[in-house]
């Protein structure tokens, strides 16, 4: 590979080398220091795997053009790569990065199936999404055989492009490939022989790049590094829920861990063609997916997408000057007991609960960097950033439910009121003795409601 990188014109290949290091496998080598900034690598545009390259070649580009409806930039590299690595010959720089590529993923993908069926348990969003991914996987293969494949048997043998090799070169796409964003809201996706060798890491600053006019890539070193040790470039800020799904890896105590929250709202809701101008006009929709993040665990597009699910037809009126703040004290009351209980409700569907989870990665019961430890970080850091999530909304109750009491009450908790288990309105609801924050039609709701509702239920101040 070296060699047909150097004719087209690669540099940086004889300061560095392939190496095995432990706990994280093959990377790259440093054969000499280099001062952070200074350039280690080009990889030159006649080397890379893209789609231009693609529909340029005389063989593949043709059947790849005729492709009805057009193949996404995905399957294109996929199709690319599979189908180098079926020719007996010609393509022999290309074919030799073929054989430089890993023979197996670790991506959650190839999770056998008790590895899958326990993820259901310590993540369910991982377990969800890999699901999904088996299910659009098998779609598009069978479309990939109908449009591409199935018409032109003699470039792609059935025997050589199978489901499973298809799984395999798109693992190789997902784990390898760079994108970059192109001046006029473009962007390009290529993969880049020997600079696909570079591993991870969050601590070294952005320091691949591509040149627009030569279409090259270049990797600067982004820190110092001594002879010896190992290169890295940043994949970008990814929580390990999808490096595990994408590149078969976590990054312990990830800085980016996130989760997904999904909300959404069903059309036949009360005022829902309302609420779904008010969602347009704070940039949201019906259905809304929003990341929770370490550092911003309750975004206020959370709270602002739930003040408006919840609202009444008293709060239609205010909500016009509303912006991002709280409707009235009643809607925010039913905004944060919702999301606390829905908090507790997610937290409740990890079996293993965060603190036992540290205690088991601490005492080594899962084996280091197997599947079952990666998933084991996944949901430490769902669970964390849920907690997080849930500790805000409990902050932002407390902090309202003084502010009701103190008597600086905007709108009113007392009318129009709502039972909190059942949902009826009524003028003749019981309140909590306890925190008098929320409200019950009779005692039968409140002892039905008391295992969600103890989570948060605080005296309330005198
Ligand atoms: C672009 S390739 C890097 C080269 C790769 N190690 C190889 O041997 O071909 C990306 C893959 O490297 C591995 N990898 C990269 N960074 C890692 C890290 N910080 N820890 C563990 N594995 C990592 C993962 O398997 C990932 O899918």
């Amino acid at each position: 590979m070296d060699t047909w990188l150097k004719s087209l014109g690669a540099v940086g290949l004889d300061d560095l080398e392939l190496a095995e290091f432990p706990g994280i496998g093959r990377g790259v080598r440093t054969l000499r220091p280099f001062k952070e900034g200074e350039p280690i690598l080009t990889i030159p545009s006649g080397a890379l795997w893209t789609v231009e390259h693609a529909y340029a070649d005389p063989l593949l580009g043709p059947a790849l053009r005729s492709a009805r409806p057009p193949l996404s930039i995905e399957d294109i590299l996929a199709t690319y790569i599979l189908f180098v690595r079926s020719r007996e010959s010609g393509y022999g720089g290309l074919r030799s990065h073929v054989a430089a590529l890993p023979t197996s993923y670790t991506s959650s993908i190839f999770f056998s199936d008790d590895e899958l069926e326990a993820c259901d348990a310590s993540s369910p969003s991982l377990y969800t999404i890999t699901k999904e991914l088996h299910r659009r996987i098998e779609d598009d293969f069978r479309a990939l055989v109908g449009r591409l494949f199935g018409q032109n048997p003699n470039l792609f043998p059935l025997d050589k492009f199978t489901i499973d090799e298809y799984k395999w070169a798109l693992c190789t796409v997902w784990s390898r490939s760079m994108d970059f964003a192109l001046p006029g809201g473009k962007s390009v996706r290529l993969l880049a022989p020997f600079a696909d060798m570079l591993n991870h890491s969050p601590e070294v600053k952005q320091c691949h790049v591509y040149n627009v006019s030569s279409g090259n890539i270049s990797v600067l070193a982004g820190k110092d590094y001594k002879v010896g040790d190992q290169v890295f470039i940043d994949y970008g800020p990814i929580q390990n829920n999808r490096l595990l799904r994408l590149y078969g890896f976590v990054i312990p105590d990830n800085l980016n861990d996130s989760y997904d929250l999904v909300l959404s709202t069903h059309p036949a809701a009360p005022l829902f063609e309302q609420k779904q101008k008010l969602w347009a006009s704070a940039g949201l929709d019906s259905t809304a997916t929003i990341p929770l993040t370490l550092t911003d665990p309750l975004p206020n597009k959370v709270l602002r997408y739930l003040r408006i699910q919840r609202l009444d037809e008293s709060d239609l009126a205010v909500m016009v000057d509303a912006g991002g703040k709280k409707i009235s004290d009643s809607n925010e009351l039913q905004v944060l007991q919702a999301l606390i209980e829905s908090f507790s409700a997610l937290l409740a569907g990890y079996k293993t609960q965060l603190e036992k989870l540290q205690e088991q990665l601490a005492e080594g019961v899962y084996s280091p960097r197997g599947n079952r430890w990666a998933v084991a970080h996944v949901s430490l850091g769902e669970q964390r950033v849920l907690g997080l999530a849930r500790q805000k909304a409990m902050d932002l109750l407390v902090d309202l439910q003084a502010a009701v009491k103190s008597g600086n009450v905007n709108g009113s908790l007392s009318s129009p009121a709502q039972c909190a288990k059942c949902g009826k309105a009524s003028a003749q609801l019981m309140l909590c003795g306890r925190c008098k924050g929320v409200r019950y039609c009779g005692r039968a709701c409140q002892v039905a409601h008391y295992k969600e509702h103890k989570a948060i239920c605080r005296p309330s101040a005198p």
